[in-house]
């Protein structure tokens, strides 16, 4: 699968982390930054994921920020992007099979980088239901168009 990561510094080392467990399951994993743990501002990378996933160079979007609140909240300006706040497992299956989320923030501060592989797992590992759930993202894209 073709991944686009990014975090600010809260979720630096977490990412790097992440960055190193998924090549080595064979993913081909874009690296968005930041390059160090220095003080950074997450909407700007949360804005180079989202963009990875919408334009389609990236099938999935992982970000990491403290909580993982404000990297969701600012991917979701993205038009196209339906980014999680995720922190069990159960929860990143049920936003790829209801919701077809394609963005998954994670918490750096508050889950262990063990509970957070977990919930990467769960999410790449699992399929868009369709049926029943596509018509309510159609109508959630709907509500781009009425911005
Ligand atoms: O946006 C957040 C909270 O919703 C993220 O957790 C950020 O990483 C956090 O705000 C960064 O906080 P800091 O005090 O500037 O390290």
């Amino acid at each position: 699968m073709r991944l686009s990561i990014a975090s600010d510094h809260a979720g630096f080392d977490q990412k790097q982390a992440l960055v190193g467990y998924l090549a080595e399951r064979g993913h081909e994993v874009a690296d968005r930054g930041p390059a160090d743990d220095g003080r950074v501002d997450y909407p700007d990378f949360a804005e180079k994921v989202a963009r990875d996933v919408a334009d389609g160079a990236a099938d999935l979007g992982i970000l990491v920020c403290g909580t993982g609140i404000g990297m969701a909240v600012a991917a979701n300006k993205v038009d196209g992007i339906r980014a999680v706040n995720v922190v069990r497992p159960d929860f990143a299956a049920l936003a790829r099979e209801h919701n077809d989320a394609n963005v998954l923030t994670l918490s750096g501060r508050f889950v262990s980088l063990e509970e957070n592989e977990a919930i990467v797992d769960a999410f790449l590992s699992t399929a868009f239901g369709g049926g029943r759930h596509a018509g309510r993202v159609a109508k959630i894209h709907d509500l781009e168009r009425k911005r």
